[in-house]
């Protein structure tokens, strides 16, 4: 397969290295010269996964239209609060028959939408062409063909079959899905319960605290999913509890290392210049909040950590609330 990766962060790289190794020709896209240039000649991106190596099959530039030129498949990991403005100058661009999968996890602030959604919006891709790929996938471990499993969604099944083998290596095993929604509900809300559980960690409560909040966080996640009409088994699987339990419990996670730095009492702008790379949680535990209130759902643990992170509130106050809430069955 001929790809296009845009992004060349740390996922966007770790997935070029998939991509290659299952033996696409890959090209990415980097802002700056000095990532292409290094991706290029050097084959790695020591500033997003220092010690990797790339496989020659995969180059790089700062030209969107070389880029995407007869991709089959374009894969993107940006930053979701700047996709639709990315969109926006590089749609144009796209071939028309290509599959478009989205790598993020996040969803957009004010319109409250997935990021496939985004994608169908603003690059006019129908929906069918659209994949969303999310698991239990820390770049870092990935990079360091470490094996793990992910799901690969879309309400076409041969797209989704397709893309399944062209990532298909010894160290990455893509499972199939059509639960589009779920799966990006799935990662977008792990994020902003990754944030909780590192607070929770620097505040050093224990180990059976940690699971409650895992297991309630999954628990608020499903209300959501169920109420927008996700699969609800979605959520016991890889981009559901998967994916949960990868960023709480992995200190490579950058939302749970992001909210250890705010359990330590850093305010937000202290712990975004100690921690420079995305953590998604940060602002869509704004986006999350305002859908779940639209549709009526309770999401506690997220109100919670928008509450910490941008109104100021204590952590230990935080946990004090939660646990205070009014009594009642537990599903
Ligand atoms: N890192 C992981 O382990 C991982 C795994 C799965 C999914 N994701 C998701 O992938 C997405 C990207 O994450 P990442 O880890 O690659 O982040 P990153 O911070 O490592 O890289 C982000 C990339 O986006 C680029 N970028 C930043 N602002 C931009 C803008 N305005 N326009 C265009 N490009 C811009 C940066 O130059 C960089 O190449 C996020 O939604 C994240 O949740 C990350
Ligand atoms: O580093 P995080 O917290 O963005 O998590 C990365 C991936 O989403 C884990 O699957």
């Amino acid at each position: 397969m001929k790809a296009a990766v845009i992004g060349s962060g740390a996922w966007g790289t770790a997935f070029a290295k998939v991509l290659g190794d299952a033996g696409s020709e890959v090209t990415m896209w980097a802002r700056r010269e000095t990532v292409a240039a290094e991706i290029r000649d050097r084959h790695g991106n020591e500033g997003s996964l220092p010690g990797i190596r790339l496989s020659k099959r995969i180059t790089a530039t700062t030209d969107l239209a070389e880029a995407v030129d007869g991709a089959e498949l374009i894969a993107i990991a940006v930053p979701s609060q700047t996709l639709r403005g990315n969109l926006a100058d590089w749609a144009g661009f796209f071939p028309a028959d290509a599959t478009v999968a989205s790598l993020m996890k996040g969803i957009e602030l004010g319109t409250l939408k997935r990021m496939s959604e985004v994608i169908v919006e603003t690059a006019g891709v129908a929906p069918e062409r659209v994949v969303v790929v999310s698991g239990p996938n820390l770049a870092p471990e990935i990079a360091a063909e470490q094996p793990t499993a992910t799901v690969v969604a879309c309400t076409d099944e041969d797209r989704a079959r397709q893309v399944q083998h062209a990532l298909a290596t010894p160290y990455f095993r893509p499972y199939t899905s059509d639960d589009v929604l779920g799966c990006e509900l799935g990662g977008a809300v792990k994020n902003v319960i990754a944030l909780a559980y590192g607070m929770a960690s620097a505040i050093g409560l224990g180990d059976n605290t940690k699971a409650s909040l895992i297991t309630r966080g999954l628990a608020e996640t499903s209300r959501l999913g169920v109420a927008l009409g996700a699969d609800p088994l979605t959520f016991a699987g890889l981009a559901g509890l998967g994916d949960l339990v990868a960023s709480c419990s992995s200190r490579l996670s950058r939302n749970r290392t992001f909210g250890e730095h705010l359990g330590r009492g850093e305010s937000l702008e202290q712990a975004q210049t100690a921690t420079r790379q995305t953590a998604e949680g940060v602002k869509s535990c704004l986006s999350i909040r305002d859908l779940a209130r639209a549709h009526a759902v309770e999401m506690p643990i997220v109100e919670q950590v928008e509450k910490v992170c941008h109104e100021g509130a204590d952590p230990r106050v935080a946990v004090k609330l939660l646990m205070t809430r009014e009594m009642k069955p537990e599903s």
